[in-house]
């Protein structure tokens, strides 16, 4: 949170509002926002796909007309993929080029492929744009008493998927904005 913090505070020099043309050198804010997407892809099976024809893959052979569902979320935590995959690191995402557009098989929180979420730049905007805002104006605490250990970090379940108990976080505004 702080390294976040100082990057965006750093770039946003004081600016009240944060906009889409001050996100281009936040690259740890990306990096947060890849790491997040690696751990918790919101929709893990992605879409369900079908097979059109027979196919031999990986010595396993499919059906045609078989439904195949990709888990996404499994392929985020995959060992030989991630080093420690259960790690929650941004830091592995700077000085890399691995990204969610569909052309990194190891990251597909938006799908790949001709049925890939057409919706991923506009959701990856909209969310740099809310991270960066919300950090740059208040500080984060966890309410008094709650360790970071004690935090439940359970999934719920579903097609889409969200936290399964709420984020209790208590917002303080920035001393630099507290008059605004
Ligand atoms: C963080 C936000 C979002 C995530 C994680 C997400 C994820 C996904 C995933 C995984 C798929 C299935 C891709 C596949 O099976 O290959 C999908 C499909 C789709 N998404 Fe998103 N999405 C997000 C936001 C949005 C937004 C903002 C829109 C619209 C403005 C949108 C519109 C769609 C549509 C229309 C499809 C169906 C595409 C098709 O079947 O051809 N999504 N999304």
């Amino acid at each position: 949170m702080e390294k976040l913090q100082n990057e965006v505070r750093g770039l946003a020099q004081g600016k009240a509002e944060i906009t889409e043309d001050d996100l281009g050198n936040m690259q740890y804010l990306k990096a947060v926002i890849k790491e997040t997407l690696r751990l918790h892809p919101p929709v893990p099976l992605l879409v369900p796909r079908e097979t059109t024809e027979d196919i031999k893959l990986l010595g396993y052979h499919i059906a045609a007309k078989t439904q195949v569902l990709i888990n996404a979320w499994a392929i985020g935590r995959d060992p030989l993929s991630w080093d420690d995959p259960e790690e929650y690191r941004p830091e592995r995402f700077l000085n890399s080029d691995i990204d969610f557009k569909g052309l990194n098989f190891e990251l597909i929180p938006f799908g790949a492929g001709r049925r890939g979420c057409p919706g991923s730049v506009f959701a990856i905007v909209v969310n740099e744009l809310a991270l960066a805002n919300l950090v740059n104006k208040f500080n984060f605490a966890l309410p008094q008493g709650i360790k970071p250990e004690d935090l439940d970090m359970t999934e719920g379940s579903g097609l889409t998927v969200r936290r399964k108990s709420p984020l209790l976080a208590v917002a303080t505004p920035c001393s630099s904005y507290a008059d605004h």
